[in-house]
């Protein structure tokens, strides 16, 4: 027996139009998208109208899990995401103990095999406990199934370990994921540094702590050859760098989040820096900066978003603004979000927004899904694009509930979410 999609509109990715189309969905596969599908045998979901997405692919999330239980675990953390619509997160290794070994990859494997509600792809480390010493087996780490490496939550300082990180990581045709940040540069900060941390007395990180270690990591990267993913990018020099190394033909990609198109440090100006629930890393910069990341989205520069999902207990983010942990829960409204402030005010169009969300991650980390497609992988998500909702951490099924977008009345939300084939998220 099958899952036969009726009375729903399929996105034409290449013309943007909206079709009447069914789909069945038979094992983990579509296996078949038509006009009319003959209904007999199959269990039957109406749709009501709606609108199918391919599943979103989140390439930078923090599952907390092993060790910080407390912020998210793996099965809350991958129900937030499939009730946002998302299919594949692919997990930050900042977790305790880091996840650093090939036994731990296959850990997240395993917790994700018996209680996730998505497809969950762990990073490795890139240095052991993250801590810039020494190098992890890249190797065996590939072998366990990473997805890529990093030491996400800290740049990685030395140029000669990345060095050697890329040098590996080429040859064994894995990605380099970078959070570029020079520690020196950003040392104590908490927010930009610009007027805004120096009217409020807050130590501030200037976007050159990003960029310069950008910089490094392109030159790194041409030299040897390796695929570099850059991070979150908040800085308009960075966009600007990372335009220069595609122009250059580099194997060069970047992502940013939905809160660098979307806010700037004035939010933290207008609360006198406080509310914690605004700090985040990198922090939220300038007009200018967050004009660059928009124009980046759109001439290709970046090529998806991510959201840096990166849930905190409630007591953490009570702390001051300079005391607090970094960092905003945010995978189960991204889309909504952007849907609502990009497409609807007419930035971006709906299906540039659904390739940034689902198929350009799926084709520079050469996963399946991205697309909706007959013998395709059924990863995807139905939204109602009428409907407006709020954004509520009380109905979050996230533990973290820090986020600056409380209240906002959002439209796009999921009504349907099918990862493999399995139902994954239903509203009632
Ligand atoms: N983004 C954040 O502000 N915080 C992340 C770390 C990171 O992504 O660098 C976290 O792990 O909390
Ligand atoms: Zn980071
Ligand atoms: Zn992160």
């Amino acid at each position: 027996m099958g899952l036969l999609l009726k009375n729903g509109r399929l996105l034409n990715l290449e013309t943007g139009e909206l079709e009447a189309r069914e789909i069945l969905i038979e094992g983990d596969h579509i296996a078949e998208i038509a006009e009319l599908v003959e209904e007999s045998g199959h269990e039957v979901h109406d749709l009501n109208g709606g609108v199918i997405l391919p599943g979103y692919i989140d390439m930078h999330v923090h599952l907390r899990q092993p060790g910080f239980e407390a912020k998210e675990t793996i099965e809350t953390g991958t129900k937030a995401a499939a009730r946002g619509g998302y299919t594949t997160v692919a997990c930050m290794p900042n977790t305790r103990p880091v996840i650093d070994t090939p036994e731990r990859i296959r850990y997240v494997y395993d917790v994700t095999e018996k209680e996730g509600s998505c497809t969950v792809l762990p990073y490795g480390a890139i240095t052991v406990g993250e801590l810039g010493e020494e190098l992890t087996d890249i190797i065996a780490l590939r072998e366990a199934g990473a997805v890529g490496i990093t030491d996400d939550g800290v740049g990685v300082q030395s140029s000669a370990m990345m060095r050697r990180a890329m040098e590996v990581a080429a040859c064994q045709d894995i990605p380099v994921v970078i959070h570029s940040e020079d520690e020196d540069l950003a040392k104590d900060g908490c927010m930009n540094e610009g007027v805004v941390s120096k009217r409020l007395g807050l130590p501030g990180i200037p976007g050159l702590a990003e960029s310069v270690m950008i910089a490094r990591d392109i030159m790194l990267a041409e030299e040897t050859g390796a695929h570099l993913h850059v991070c979150h990018i908040s800085d308009a020099g960075s966009v600007e760098l990372v335009r220069w190394a595609k122009q250059r033909g580099l194997k060069v990609t970047t992502e940013v989040t939905p809160h660098h198109l979307l806010l700037t440090e004035s939010i933290i100006d207008e609360t006198d820096g406080g509310d914690a629930n605004m700090k985040v890393n990198p922090p939220l910069r300038t007009e200018a900066d967050r004009q660059a990341c928009l124009q980046g989205l759109l001439d290709g520069t970046i090529d998806m978003i991510a959201t840096d999902h990166a849930p905190h207990t409630e007591e953490e983010k009570k702390r001051s603004f300079a005391t607090a942990p970094f960092g905003f829960t945010g995978i189960e409204f991204a889309f909504p979000l952007l849907y609502t402030e990009l497409v609807e005010k007419g930035t971006i169009g709906l299906a540039e927004l659904v390739k940034k969300f689902a198929t350009n991650p799926a084709q520079v980390f050469r996963l399946p899904g991205g697309k909706v497609e007959q013998g395709g992988i059924a990863d995807l998500t139905v939204v109602d694009l009428e409907t407006e909702q709020a954004i509520d951490p009380n109905a979050f099924f996230s533990k973290g509930k820090n986020t600056p977008f409380v209240g906002k009345r959002v439209k796009g939300w999921s009504t349907l979410t099918i990862n493999r084939g399995r139902v994954t998220y239903k509203t009632e």
